[in-house]
């Protein structure tokens, strides 16, 4: 089971990364449309924005740009920002709507000059397309293979100048002959707190929803330094406000409606907490197998670690050693918990200092 597989198992969590049904129907609409909208990533924007100018200056096609980073961070939306912005068309696919070379063919072959084509989990091709794709990317060139067996013929084909732009949320997959032919690569990162508030005014804004800064503040803190799920979140917070209050997200507002939603102030939700409280309170903080601790929490091996690991870890939570999984200071201090007397569980002596 792949990390995407795992995570879309588990995307009926509010804090989950991927898009569920209601993301795809709003998304559209809260995308920013120029590099100037688009918030934070300030290094991948002022790259890209030499790389677009500088195309447009020569009055040709920006090169093939790649883009790679965690679900829900941009990558769609800037994709589509990258065509604006030159003033191309758009084809948007994906790699597993690519089953054979002659789709991608097809695909290649129609292409306006100068249009940008959006190949989303660029990672998931199959290999005979990708093959294709190298002497598309390099030489605007796709030879087609008409008739079978010691009969058929490679006729080659010429394309007109395009842009590929490829999006992948596992840069690490990707074969490096790929990876070779993108002029560039923008690697997206989580955004920070302040980053991911401007995220959610913009959005109140085209949603009519009235946030004030602290409330922006606290929706922020929960939101895992991720756009899409800052834009769930307040939604959610939404409801809450105009169902249990006069509209108007404030602090209080937010939390107490995100506390309903069981999505904690650091933006844990009900499984992440469990996992937590299990390695706390049962085993002292660890270490503990991964198997016993997933028996623990009452759910599968692979959801603990592909669902709930990744976070906690990524916030400095939890560890996984060799040994098992251990708790870190910071997360008896997030449960209110106090530590074991001395220097942590055993096994755990010296790990994080005296
Ligand atoms: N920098 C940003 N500024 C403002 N909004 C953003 C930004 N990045 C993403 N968003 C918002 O977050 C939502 C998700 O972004 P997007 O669909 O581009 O993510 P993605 O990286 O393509 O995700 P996936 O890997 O699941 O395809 C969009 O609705 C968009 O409005
Ligand atoms: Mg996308």
């Amino acid at each position: 089971m792949t990390w995407d597989e795992t995570d879309s198992a588990a995307s009926d969590r509010l804090v989950a990364a991927l898009a569920d049904g209601e993301d795809r129907a709003v998304e559209a609409a809260l995308r920013p449309k120029d590099l100037a909208e688009f918030v934070g990533q300030e290094r991948v924007r002022e790259q890209l924005d030499l790389v677009l100018k500088a195309a447009r200056q020569r009055g040709g096609t920006a090169d093939h740009v790649l883009l790679s980073g965690a679900p829900g961070l941009g990558k769609t939306t800037l994709s589509m920002i990258i065509a604006a912005e030159m003033g191309a068309p758009i084809r948007i696919t994906s790699g597993p709507a690519i089953q054979h070379a002659g789709d991608l063919a097809a695909i290649l072959s129609s292409l306006a000059e100068g249009e940008v084509l959006f190949l989303d989990e660029i990672h998931r091709m199959s290999r005979p397309a990708e093959e294709m794709l190298y002497m598309a990317m390099e030489d605007f060139r796709v030879d087609v293979v008409v008739g079978k067996g010691p009969g058929a013929t490679a006729i080659p084909l010429e394309l007109p100048p395009f842009t590929l732009v490829g999006a992948t949320t596992r840069a690490g997959l990707l074969p490096p002959p790929l990876r070779d032919r993108f002029g560039f690569t923008g690697h997206m990162e989580f955004y920070a707190p302040a980053e991911l508030e401007r995220v959610l005014h913009r959005s109140a804004r085209l949603l009519d929803v009235p946030l004030d800064a602290e409330g922006a503040a606290e929706i922020a803190g929960r939101s895992r330094g991720t756009p899409r799920i800052a834009n769930r979140l307040l939604r959610r917070v939404r409801d809450f406000a105009q169902v249990k209050a006069d509209g108007v997200v404030t602090r209080e507002v937010a939390a107490a409606a995100l506390d309903v939603y069981e999505v904690d102030g650091r933006g844990l939700d009900r499984l992440d907490r469990a996992v937590l409280d299990a390695l706390l309170r049962l085993f002292g903080g660890g270490p503990v197998g991964l198997s016993t601790l997933a028996v623990a929490v009452g759910e599968e091996r692979e959801t603990v670690e592909e669902v709930a690991e990744p976070f906690l870890v990524r916030e400095g939570l939890l560890a996984r050693t060799p040994r098992g999984r251990i708790a870190t200071p910071a997360a008896w201090a997030h449960l209110g918990l106090a530590p074991p007397q001395g220097t942590g569980a055993p096994g755990q002596q010296g790990l994080f200092g005296p």
